[in-house]
């Protein structure tokens, strides 16, 4: 009990399912969690830690993509820390092991999946297939819906046919879309935002594009909110990137896809993070308790935006950096632990810089460098540790 009037600081940490996945995502995770043994130790924050199993290695153990005591333990949880799921050595199971992250995404209805596109560091500019002066600035969050459209609903899978519905109703709308609302009133002015579909074509979108539009009306007045095509949007993020900074809210595969063509605007896919939140992060215009988690901050679920890698796993080859970066997202958006989010987002950053500062290159090969997944990770866990202690 407080003894001088004032509540004392929640203590910091919380209950953490760890789900490392296949391929290179045991790989990844594993140094990622350095990281935050590293913020324990200088911060005396405690994170429960329950390792399980999801996609191929769920399927070899218990012959299903995730078990239902998995499921139940992730919306038990403050927040999930996940790998990756997949691999060419289950391309014939029934089901997939990528089933398995679909399946807790929806458990845990983590809606909004926010996919940032910008450089971790200045340095990688130059790294980047787009000339730098098209590039340079590039700053854009993706909102992806996260629990419907054509990934979910009943699916047909026959011989000669498959269907996947691909349906939208005005509640998952209204959802996802109040999250970008509410991110872009975060900042002042306001972010803009554009809503990006294809009503030319789908029915699904131009209900998507009315309620879009009701919302920011009602709600989010001050915010500049356009429409924009999705086929042409992939084709505008490599002619002017730079003119989509801010925030592009869209359905989930159009998120998909578009994030995967984030990291190819930055250079490596191996550099991005993504949160997927079951609410709006504390913010002006925020629906007050929506998804909170036992600690205060925003039930989530973190993971890179890649894949398993199955072409480079097994080789301590693998970028850790959208691994540890979705820690950082982690620390921000479900432990209300800012500062410790932009310590690694700095020492992420001072490691890739390192060339720039006269030092050694420590970069992996995704990024045209000769480092392992080790070298790299230990050069970010010895900066996280410097800053911390500064
Ligand atoms: N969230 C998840 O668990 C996801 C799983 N997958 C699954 O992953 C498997 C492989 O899919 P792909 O299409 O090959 O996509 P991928 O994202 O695994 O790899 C695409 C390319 O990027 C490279 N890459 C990816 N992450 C990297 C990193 N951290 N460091 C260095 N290079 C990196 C890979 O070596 C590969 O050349 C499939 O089974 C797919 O379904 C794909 C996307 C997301
Ligand atoms: C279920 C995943 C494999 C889908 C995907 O590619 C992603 O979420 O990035
Ligand atoms: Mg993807």
């Amino acid at each position: 009990m407080a003894t001088n009037g004032t509540n004392p600081s929640p203590p910091k940490g919380g209950k953490l399912l760890i789900l490392p996945g296949d391929h290179i995502g045991p790989e990844v995770v594993s140094e990622a969690l350095k990281v935050l043994d590293i913020i324990e130790e200088a911060t005396g924050a405690k994170f429960e830690r329950d390792f399980d199993l999801c996609g191929g290695a769920s399927l070899d153990k218990h012959k299903d993509s995730v078990t239902e005591a998995v499921l139940q333990k992730s919306v038990e949880v403050d927040a999930v820390f996940f790998g990756s799921a997949g691999g060419p050595e289950w391309g014939h199971s029934q089901p997939n092991p990528e089933s398995g992250l679909l399946r807790i995404r929806h458990k845990m209805q983590i809606f909004a999946n926010l996919r940032p596109c910008n450089f971790a560091s200045k340095s990688l500019i130059h790294r980047s297939p787009i000339k730098p002066e098209i590039i340079s600035g590039v700053d854009f969050t993706i909102i992806r819906e996260n629990c419907g459209g054509a990934y979910y609903g009943s699916k047909v899978e026959e011989e000669d046919y498959g269907c996947d519905p691909w349906e939208y109703r005005r509640s998952e709308i209204e959802r996802v879309v109040r999250v970008a609302g509410a991110l872009a009133m975060q900042h002042d002015p306001p972010l803009p935002v554009w809503s990006v579909d294809k009503a030319n074509v789908l029915a699904n979108s131009r209900v998507w594009r009315r309620i879009t539009h009701e919302i920011f009306e009602k709600e989010f007045p001050k915010v500049n909110i356009r429409d924009q095509l999705a086929d042409s949007l992939a084709m505008l993020l490599i002619t002017k990137p730079t003119a989509f900074n801010g925030l592009i809210v869209t359905d989930n595969t159009f998120g998909d896809i578009l994030s995967d063509e984030s990291g190819g605007l930055t250079g490596s896919l191996g550099l991005l993070p993504s949160a997927s939140l079951a609410g709006p992060p504390a913010a002006r215009g925020a629906e007050p308790g929506l998804g909170r988690n036992s600690v205060g901050g925003v039930v989530g679920l973190y993971e890179p935006v890649h894949g398993s890698a199955p072409d480079i796993s097994g080789k301590g080859l693998a970028n850790p950096v959208g691994q540890v970066l979705s820690l950082a997202m982690m620390l921000r958006y479900s432990f209300n632990m800012n500062h410790e989010a932009e310590v690694v987002e700095q020492a992420v950053a001072k490691v890739l810089d390192s060339k720039a500062d006269g030092g050694l290159e420590v970069r992996t090969g995704d990024l045209g460098g000769k480092a392992g997944t080790a070298e790299m990770s230990e050069a970010i866990q010895r900066e996280v540790r410097r800053l911390l202690k500064a």
